[in-house]
């Protein structure tokens, strides 16, 4: 009998999660993450695996410990959370009118309190494609003054106010929204962890 440890203060990961029907409890540690990865698909996987090993700490018995990590990448550049109005503008006049891509990498810690078994270290990353539609100034500033920019990677939420601007997306929707889950199940499948029936 595993428990499951999610090592994100995202509430959208957490409901993502509880979606498909995983029991789990939430750690989360305040540490920050730096990486000096270079591509974003590296970042996003070293980030990922800090969270996950921030909270390690925490697992006593058989535990699965999971954390993940977003970036937005445009033009050789990646995007992480606004911390200001003028960021998010920033962010969201290079994003308008363009194709990006979402990056979301997941780690995962198995750690089993049966010292005969080996412990296990898995990460992967997976990319969705986003097409924004052209944005007018204005409709930039309305969407920064919902509020809704500050917590996500590239400043906007798909799920959100953002939806209306959104041309279409290539890949998985539920990546874009911070977590792969159809990838973590497949993954871990493969590694002999059915996520649903522990
Ligand atoms: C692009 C995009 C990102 N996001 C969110 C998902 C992530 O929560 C956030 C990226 O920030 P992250 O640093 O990946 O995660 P977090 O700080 O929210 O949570 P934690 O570190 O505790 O796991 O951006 C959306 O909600 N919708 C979107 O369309």
């Amino acid at each position: 009998m595993y428990k499951v440890i999610l090592a994100s203060g995202s509430p959208r990961r957490r409901e993502i999660l509880q979606q498909a029907g995983i029991e789990f409890v939430i750690k989360t540690s305040n540490k920050e993450e730096v990486t000096d990865s270079t591509t974003p698909e590296e970042m996003v996987k070293a980030l990922a695996l800090q969270k996950a090993e921030d909270v390690l700490g925490e697992a006593d018995e058989d535990t699965i410990i999971i954390g993940a990590d977003t970036l937005v990448a445009i033009d050789n550049r990646v995007l992480g959370k606004p911390d200001s109005k003028e960021a998010a503008k920033e962010m969201l006049i290079a994003l308008q009118g363009k194709r990006h891509q979402v990056y979301t990498g997941v780690a995962v810690l198995v750690r089993q309190s049966n010292r005969k078994e080996k412990d296990k270290k898995i990460s992967f990353s997976e990319v969705s494609q986003v097409w924004v539609q052209p944005m007018e100034e204005e409709e930039i500033e309305a969407y920064i003054a919902t509020g809704e920019p500050f917590d996500k990677a590239g400043g906007y939420g798909i799920q959100g106010k953002f939806a209306v601007h959104i041309e279409k997306i290539e890949g998985d929707y539920l990546n874009i929204v911070g977590f792969p889950i159809a990838k973590l199940y497949t993954v871990l499948k493969e590694e002999g962890i059915d996520i649903l029936r522990l």
